[in-house]
């Protein structure tokens, strides 16, 4: 008796470790992204959010746990998963080439590169580079592609004009748009707002959430704006100390006794329309 086929993770991380500057910064990751999914990792200041990102974007090496093993000279480090702890749609990310990997994965960073003098346009169509041949030029479908996004975040305005000009809040709009533009259809969102106006905020992820369903988009985003983080993820993922200290629906992880232990904050936490509201009280 065949049961239903089971669905591949979008993204699976398991048993992730990461060591920066001779510090651990991500000590046993474990996530999972199904298909179509919107996940949310929270998590205070400094505790590892980017970073788990930036692996699974490809942006920065993963490995797995690193075992100390004995011999007659010393102990010696060895990897503990050999293929690395992360997989894109079952592919372990470290056997994507390049190009394989835009077309899988695209990344809006917290602050990206501003490559200096490049117009809006030239910048947004950077995200087709993957479909490009070398050597070759755009195609009247990229641009096609580039100015769809550039219409639908309310930038074809800005089409023309230096990135550096921008103001922040049209700059995070245009990155945003860079990484649509590329098609590819993991989404990896790390503060994908923080510089937005309440308005532009709504818009921007109300366009990524009409995306998932209409393109089955699979968004995998960080967030400190805990009641929208809330409001947009499937699942949220609170990160603490380089550890998942909780995950669940939205509901599981805002709670008042999860944000004092883990933020020092005291919030009240109450029942919104599409999610918990955290309310920050004075102390
Ligand atoms: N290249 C590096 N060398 C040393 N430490 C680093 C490096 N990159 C990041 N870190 C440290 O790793 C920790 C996690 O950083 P990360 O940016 O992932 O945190 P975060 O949860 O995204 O924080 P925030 O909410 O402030 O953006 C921080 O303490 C940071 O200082």
């Amino acid at each position: 008796m065949t049961g239903p086929t089971p669905t591949v993770p979008a993204v699976e991380v398991r048993d992730l470790w990461v060591r920066l500057g001779g510090a651990p910064i991500l000590a046993g990751v474990d996530l999972t992204v199904a298909p179509g999914e919107w996940v949310t990792v929270i998590g205070p200041n400094g505790a590892g959010k980017s970073t788990l990102l930036r692996v699974v974007g490809g942006l920065l090496p993963s490995s797995g746990p690193v075992r100390l093993r004995g011999t007659s000279t010393g102990p010696v480090r060895v990897p503990g998963t050999p293929t690395g702890p992360v997989r894109l749609y079952g592919t372990p990310i470290d056997r994507l080439r390049r190009r394989e990997r835009a077309r899988v994965v695209a990344t809006v960073a917290q602050s990206p590169v501003v490559p200096p003098g490049m117009a809006v346009l030239d910048y947004v169509l950077l995200g087709r580079t993957p479909f490009i041949p070398a050597l070759g030029r755009e195609s009247a479908a990229d641009l096609a592609v580039v100015h769809d996004v550039l219409d639908r975040l309310d930038l074809a305005r800005f089409a023309g004009r230096e990135l550096a000009t921008l103001s922040g809040g049209e700059r995070q709009r245009v990155f945003l748009a860079r990484a649509l533009a590329q098609g590819a259809t993991l989404l990896l969102l790390d503060e994908p707002t923080s510089a937005l106006d309440i308005g532009h905020q709504q818009e921007v992820l109300e366009l990524v959430d009409q995306l998932r369903a209409d393109a089955g988009l699979t968004v995998l985003a960080t967030m400190h704006d805990l009641s929208v983080a809330g409001e947009y993820a499937d699942r949220l993922v609170l990160l603490a100390g380089g550890k998942v200290v909780a995950a669940g629906k939205p509901r599981e992880v805002l709670t008042e006794d999860l944000l004092a232990t883990h933020y020092r904050a005291r919030v009240r936490v109450v029942d919104g329309e599409h999610g918990p509201i955290v309310v920050p009280v004075r102390r």
